[in-house]
Order: C-alpha cells, then sequence, then structure tokens
C-alpha cells in the first residue's frame, strides 16, 4: 500500500523533514500547513522539491473550525478556504484536511453542518480540490468518527469524504467495526496513530504522546483490517504529535515510522513472526582483565577463549559471557556490547529483522568460525541470533555448576529519542511482548524504564532511559537467575564483601514493616519484592565495574517482576559509590 507521513510527526525544517521522509522510502506526505508557514519556499518550491524527492503531496492540513456556524461566520469561513484551496493549487495537492469545529460558537446541528460541508466541497470542485472531514476526539459537537460520516452523508457531495485517524477513534473507546458500513470510496484518508494508554485530557494526550503504530496500546492492525474491509485504498499514512519525536533525528524517526508500517503491513498480511528466541546464549563484555576477578566470586569460571580472536568464554550453568579484550578499543571500561540470543531459525530471524529494516552489521569473520549474524539494537548494543554451533568456536571446556543456572535478563541504558524505537524493535524485531512501563525516581532524575519478555519468560530485555538529572550514568546490568541467592549472598558477604552493593538499613526497616522477611536479608544486602499473588523475587547487586554490574535474581512462585520498587534504592547508592 502507498506510505504517508504527516510533516508534523517529525523534526526539523520543512525542507529537512522532506528529505529524510523521502530517505525512509514513504510515497507521499501530508503537509501539515505551520511547517509551510513558516517556510521561506514558495509552495511551488515546495511542490518541485517534492516532487524531486519522488513524494506525492496526498493532503494538506488542517483547516480548522469551519462548519456548523452562523451566517456572518460562514461568509469569513468561505473566504478563508478559497485562499487555501489556492495555496494547494499552488502545492499541486488536491485533498483538504477539515477538523470537525471545536468553537464553543459552534452550532450543534447536523443539517446546518452538512449544509455548509456541501457548499465547501462545491467550491473545492471548482479547484480539483477534495475535501476530507475528521471528527477530533475534542470537537465541540463531532467527535466521534461516525458523527463526522452521518455529516459527510447527509451533505452528499462528490467531493466531500471523511478521513479516519485511528487516535481520535480509539482514544474515545470507539468500536473500529462501524467503519466497515462506510462505503470505501468515501473514505478519502486514513490516518494512523497509536498510543500509550495514559489517564488524561485526550487533546493533551493527542497533542503531546502519539505515537508510531506497534508502539503504544491501540490496536492499529484491527482498525486498518477494517478500514480495508470497507474498501479503502488510499495511503497509510502516519500523523503523530510526539514531544519526543520533535527533538529525535528526523531521520531516525522517519526510518522508525517506515518500520512501523512494515510490521502493520506484515501483521494485516498474516505474515508470521519467525520462532522467538528461545533463551540467552551468551552476553559479551568489553574487557580487559576487569571482570575475571568479580566472575570467579560469582562462581564463573574461564571454560574457553575464541580460536582467532582476543575473546574468553566464562561461564556457569547455561549462562555463559564473553570477555572481548578488543572491544575495550572503543569503551572506557567493561561494558556491555553484544547479546546472543538462542535462535530456533537464525536464518529466519535476520531475514525477519531486515524486512523490518533492521540489516546484518558488517562483521570480521575468520575462515573457520561459526557462521553467525548480528543486528543492532537501538542503543547500538549487537544482538547475535545463535543456534549452538558458535560455541565450537571457543573449545569444548568442562561444564561449571553453581548456584546461577542461567542469564534471567539484560538491562539496557539508551538515550530517551529511541525509547518508543525500541519498544517497536523488541516486539517487532524479537517477537519479545511488553511488560510493565515504569517511571522510577533517581536522586538527580527520574528513571524510565519498559520491560519485554519473551512468551515463556526465557528472554527478558529491560530497556532504561536516563532522562534527566546531572548524574548520568548509562548503566547496563546483566541479571543472573540463581537457585539460591541467600546462600550466594552469605557466601559473598563472607568472602568478597566489597563486591556487594550495601543496601541502607533504612530500606529494610520499611521492608519489615511491610512482609515478615527473614532479618538475615538485611544482613547479607538481599532486596525483596513480592507481588499481588504472592511470588517472591530476591535480589541482589554487585557493585559497579565500568557501566556495568551484576545481579542475581531468584523468582518463587511464578514472579515475572523485576523488583522494579527497589531499583530507585540501588540508583541511589549506585550515584553514591559513583
Ligand atoms: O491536534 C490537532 O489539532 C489536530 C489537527 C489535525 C489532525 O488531523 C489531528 O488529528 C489533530
Ligand atoms: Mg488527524
Amino acid at each position: 500500500m502507498r506510505k504517508s507521513i504527516a510533516t508534523v510527526s517529525v523534526s526539523g525544517t520543512l525542507p529537512e523533514k522532506l528529505e529524510a521522509i523521502a530517505a525512509a522510502g514513504f510515497d507521499g506526505v501530508e503537509i501539515f500547513e505551520n511547517d509551510l508557514l513558516a517556510c521561506p519556499l514558495s509552495p511551488e518550491e515546495v511542490r518541485s522539491r517534492a516532487a524531486d524527492l519522488g513524494l506525492g503531496i496526498d493532503l494538506y492540513q488542517p483547516f480548522r473550525d469551519f462548519e456548523a456556524v452562523p451566517a456572518d461566520v460562514l461568509a469569513g469561513n468561505l473566504r478563508r478556504a478559497e485562499r487555501k484551496f489556492r495555496v494547494m493549487e499552488r502545492l499541486g495537492a488536491d485533498l483538504l484536511l477539515v477538523c470537525s469545529n471545536v468553537s464553543p460558537d459552534a452550532i450543534g446541528d447536523d443539517e446546518l453542518a452538512a449544509e455548509q460541508l456541501r457548499l465547501l466541497a462545491g467550491r473545492a470542485a471548482e479547484h480539483g480540490v477534495r475535501i476530507a472531514y475528521e471528527a477530533l476526539a475534542w470537537g465541540r459537537h463531532v467527535n466521534e468518527y461516525l458523527h463526522a460520516w452521518r455529516v459527510v452523508r447527509m451533505a452528499d457531495h462528490p467531493n466531500l469524504g471523511t478521513c479516519l485517524d485511528s487516535f481520535h477513534i480509539l482514544s474515545r473507546g470507539s468500536d473500529p467495526i462501524g467503519i466497515e458500513a462506510i462505503p470505501g470510496e468515501k473514505i478519502f484518508f486514513l490516518q494512523l496513530a497509536d498510543a500509550p494508554l495514559l489517564a488524561m485530557d485526550v487533546l493533551q494526550w493527542s497533542r503531546h504522546y502519539r505515537c508510531f503504530p506497534g508502539q503504544g496500546n491501540f490496536d492499529l492492525a484491527g482498525l486498518t483490517a477494517s478500514v480495508l474491509r470497507a474498501g479503502y485504498a488510499g495511503p497509510l499514512s502516519l500523523e503523530v504529535f510526539n514531544d519526543v519525536f520533535r527533538q529525535a533525528s528526523a531521520e531516525r524517526t522517519a526510518l522508525d515510522g517506515m518500520r512501523s508500517l512494515i510490521a502493520l503491513e506484515q501483521s494485516l498480511d498474516g505474515v508470521r513472526h519467525p520462532a522467538v528466541p528461545a533463551g540467552f546464549a551468551f552476553a559479551e563484555l568489553a574487557d580487559t582483565g576487569t571482570l575475571g576477578g568479580l566472575l570467579t566470586a560469582l562462581g564463573f569460571a574461564r571454560t574457553g577463549a575464541h580460536a582467532s580472536k582476543p575473546v574468553e568464554l566464562w561461564s556457569q550453568g547455561e549462562a555463559r559471557l564473553l570477555l572481548n579484550s578488543r572491544a575495550q578499543e572503543s569503551h572506557d571500561g567493561p561494558a556491555l556490547v553484544a547479546i546472543g540470543l538462542d535462535s530456533p531459525d537464525p536464518g529466519g530471524a535476520v531475514k525477519h529483522a531486515g524486512s523490518l529494516l533492521s540489516p546484518v552489521l558488517p562483521r570480521e569473520r575468520a575462515p573457520e568460525d561459526a557462521p553467525l549474524d548480528a543486528i543492532a539494537a537501538p542503543d547500538g548494543t549487537e544482538i547475535f541470533f545463535c543456534d549452538t554451533a558458535w560455541l565450537a568456536d571457543f573449545g569444548q571446556g568442562a561444564p561449571v555448576e553453581g548456584s546461577v543456572t542461567r542469564i534471567d535478563h539484560v538491562a539496557l541504558t539508551q538515550p530517551l529519542h529511541y525509547f518508543d524505537e525500541a519498544a517497536l524493535f523488541y516486539r517487532g524485531v524479537l517477537g519479545l511482548r511488553p511488560q510493565e512501563s515504569l517511571e522510577l525516581p533517581d536522586p538527580y532524575g527520574l528513571l524510565r524504564s519498559k520491560a519485554m519478555s519473551s512468551p515463556d519468560g526465557a528472554v527478558r530485555m529491560v530497556v532504561n532511559i536516563a532522562q534527566v538529572g546531572a548524574g548520568h550514568h548509562p548503566w547496563q546490568h546483566i541479571a543472573l537467575a540463581c537457585d539460591d541467592v541467600v546462600a550466594t549472598a552469605r557466601r559473598l558477604r563472607a568472602e568478597h564483601p566489597d563486591l556487594l552493593l550495601p543496601i541502607p538499613d533504612n530500606y529494610y526497616d520499611d521492608l519489615e514493616a511491610r512482609y515478615e522477611v527473614d532479618p538475615e536479608l538485611r544482613h547479607l544486602g538481599v532486596l525483596y519484592d513480592r507481588d499481588g499473588r504472592g511470588g517472591e523475587f530476591l535480589h541482589l547487586y554487585t557493585v559497579t565495574a565500568g557501566r556495568v554490574f551484576f545481579e542475581l535474581v531468584q523468582r518463587i512462585g511464578g514472579y515475572q517482576g523485576y523488583g522494579a520498587g527497589n531499583a530507585p534504592i540501588r540508583l541511589a547508592v549506585q550515584h553514591a559509590g559513583a
């Protein structure tokens, strides 16, 4: 299908927006009026700039507060419209979006609205322009898509149709099934935006928090399927008002918008996601000898070395860590650089990632090395799709058994600008499902966090944003599943007390007030959480080395979370020690 995007969705000046939108492969744009007003180029120049870039101008918008007005206001509104029709002729645009009147002076009379829109459509026809009437969720009288359609039907003019906007429909909780009763040729345009579920005024929600399909909580695929069943054949057009996107790189935002539409099309076409990863194969860290002591204390042993690269394999149970000293050249201290995922179909996973604009990264590989392809996560971490062949490159070390059994989750920190991108990446590319999203206090700011998990919980990723504040530490961590955190804590406390993050007594005073927990937790520095169904979580943090620290976690009774309530305590202690 034809793919378009409103210029308001990306940052920059109008020419910059057009460049970025074209580079991402869109077919057309909606020119948002303010972008044109602020642009020194004439409409003719914008038209030829867009044409040179291969972009059609699919819509000009918005035209506000037109219909259902007193007669004296109507004359002024028609005059205003005439001027816009002339601008559109110069732009080479033939579709104008008219959004429902929000003025307190608008009259709640559908026949009047229809009559005036019919008049407008007649004038538009003289200029070769068509009108797409959209119900804003906060319209004074018309704020439901079916209401806008009733007015359009009543007006009954060939140059008047409706514009459907997923945000306005789904934010009001309207059932999109009613779309299927609208004749497809009367749906002149379809705007797509997702959004997180937020309990707030709908206008603020729309103007600041819209996001691309797949990044929020609305069922965009279901709505789009209804629009297509109605017979709509126009573009899928993204219209996103988002405070973060306005500040981010236009190129990157536009590309992410394209990724969201490709993913949407795939779900409409019934393209199945290749098998989701079955577990973590490894986590790879840049390190030159700093982490060996810490890992040994945690019960890991060096069980292999790469045949041709300066990379060591450290393992315990099914937890495997690679220490790569060459990668250290581009980092100050230890840093997480790659994650290997056990993939039932590595080739299929890489191909699927490519279809979602996450291409295979170029890599050096010796002829005898196992073939292994990686793609880049939004924060730059490499993600490898593995079968078991890669292990042979490290020789066959004896397995090491200890209390650590495997990697439970990996937490990455990345810039705010790519938070929504990350949600779409982990969902679309890796097939993980969104879990909890949180905003956690940090002594110097706020930490936003989103957890994603494979359906069976074997792969869990946490994406953190160091959002604001002075002490900006882009920490990353690897959480290791452990059979018995308390026993391990006893041993570490006795043998390596300096490696454990000290937890304040005040935390335990509060914890013991809330739950009857073993007083030993306080002495060991083990943190605790409990969910609503009686599931329990015991966890423990090491001190930080470079950008990285480790967590030992024990899930009891089906606990699915991450001890998020304890994260502010950890952050405060880490800041104090940093
Ligand atoms: O927020 C607005 O005013 C606005 C304008 C035009 C649109 O298409 C829309 O969905 C919202
Ligand atoms: Mg809209």
